[in-house]
C-alpha cells in the first residue's frame, strides 16, 4: 500500500490551456498531462510545447506530475520522450512517464532508454499486457499501473456493465502484480462524469479490490474519489483501537488481542498501521 496519496489521478489534455490552468487549484492527489488519446491528431505537436510550457511555468503544488507520452510505434511518441527528457533537464518538475498499451517489459526499456531517471509508469489496456502484468510489474524503473478499461473493452469486445464483471479477471491480475511489486495502482476512468453514483459505486468497488485511488476525468468526480480511497472514521479509529488493544496484550506476554468481537494479530497491526499512514500523508497533502 502506497502512503503517498494517489486517490484522484486528474487526466488533463496537455492541448488545453484552460484546463491546465484550472488543475492549480483542483483537489487532486496526482495529474495524468494528456498527449495520447486526450489530444486530436493536428493538435499534438502543439500540445507538447503548450504543456512543456506549464510544467515549466505553472505551480501545480505538491500534486503529482505524471506525463502520458503516445506510443513508440505513433509518428509522435519518440519526439514526446525525448521533449520530456529535454524539459527535465531544463529544470521542469516531471514524477513520472507514462507509456500507454504496455504488453511487456520491452515497451518499458524502449521508453527508459530514451529518457533516464525518471519513474515509468504504464497503461494497463491490453490483454497482451494483463498476461504479462507479473513481468511488467517486476520492472527495476516501474513505479505505478494505470488501468485502462476503455482500450480493454475494445480489445476484448465487452460490454460496459455496473458490476464490471468482464473486466474483472483483467483488473485482478494487473493488481496481483502491482502488489506483488510493490507498485502503485490505479483503477480505470469512469465515463460518465455526470453521474455521480454511478461513479461512487465503482469507486467502492476499486477500493475494496485494492486500488490506491481512480483515475479521472473531469473536475466533477474528484471529490467521489478523494472520499471513497482515503480511510473513513470508522477505519481510522478501527486501526488506533486495534493498535492499542495489541500492545496491552503483547505486554501481558500475549500475541493476540480481541477488538469488537475479532481478532488482531501482528498481520492486521501492519494494516492498521498503513490506514494511519495513509490518512496522515492525506491530512499533510492538504
Ligand atoms: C469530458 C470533457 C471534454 C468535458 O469538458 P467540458 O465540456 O469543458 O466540461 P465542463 O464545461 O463541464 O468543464 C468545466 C470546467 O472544468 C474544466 N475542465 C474540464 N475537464 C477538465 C480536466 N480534465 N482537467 C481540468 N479542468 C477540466 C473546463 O476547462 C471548465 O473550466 P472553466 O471554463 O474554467 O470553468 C473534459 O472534461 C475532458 O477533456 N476531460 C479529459 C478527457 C481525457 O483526458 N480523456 C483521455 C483520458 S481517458 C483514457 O484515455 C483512459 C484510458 O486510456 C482507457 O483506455 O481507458
Ligand atoms: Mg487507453
Amino acid at each position: 500500500m502506497s502512503a503517498q496519496p494517489y486517490r484522484s489521478v486528474l487526466y488533463i489534455p496537455g492541448s488545453k490551456e484552460r484546463a491546465l490552468d484550472k488543475a492549480m487549484g483542483l483537489d487532486c492527489d496526482a495529474i495524468i498531462f494528456d498527449l495520447e488519446d486526450a489530444v486530436a491528431v493536428d493538435e499534438k505537436i502543439n500540445a507538447r510545447d503548450t504543456l512543456v510550457a506549464a510544467l515549466k511555468d505553472k505551480d501545480f503544488g505538491n500534486r503529482a506530475r505524471i506525463v502520458r507520452i503516445n506510443g513508440l510505434d505513433t509518428d509522435w511518441g519518440r519526439k514526446d520522450v525525448l521533449k520530456m527528457a529535454r524539459a527535465l533537464r531544463e529544470g521542469a518538475r516531471i514524477d513520472a512517464i507514462l507509456i500507454p498499451k504496455v504488453n511487456d517489459p520491452a515497451d518499458l526499456d524502449a521508453v527508459g532508454d530514451l529518457i533516464p531517471d525518471v519513474p515509468l509508469w504504464a497503461m494497463m489496456e491490453t490483454s497482451l499486457g494483463m498476461l504479462n502484468a507479473q513481468a511488467i510489474a517486476a520492472h527495476p524503473r516501474l513505479q505505478g499501473m494505470v488501468m485502462g478499461t476503455n482500450d480493454l473493452a475494445k480489445e476484448l469486445g465487452a460490454r460496459f456493465r455496473p458490476d464490471r464483471l468482464p473486466m474483472l479477471s483483467g483488473l485482478g491480475l494487473c493488481l496481483l502484480a502491482a502488489k506483488a511489486y510493490g507498485k502503485i495502482i490505479v483503477d480505470g476512468v469512469y465515463n460518465a462524469f455526470k453521474d455521480e453514483e454511478g461513479l461512487a459505486a465503482e469507486c467502492a468497488q476499486g477500493r475494496d479490490m485494492g486500488f490506491d485511488g481512480k483515475t479521472l476525468i473531469h473536475p466533477a468526480q474528484l471529490s467521489v474519489a478523494n472520499t471513497a480511497f482515503a480511510p473513513s472514521e470508522a477505519e481510522i479509529d478501527l486501526a488506533e483501537r486495534q493498535i492499542a488493544a495489541f500492545d496491552e496484550a503483547r505486554s501481558k506476554g500475549q500475541g493476540v488481542a480481541v477488538v469488537d468481537g475479532k481478532i488482531v494479530e501482528n498481520l492486521h497491526i501492519v494494516t492498521a498501521r498503513q490506514v494511519l499512514a495513509k490518512a496522515e500523508a492525506i491530512a499533510a497533502r492538504i
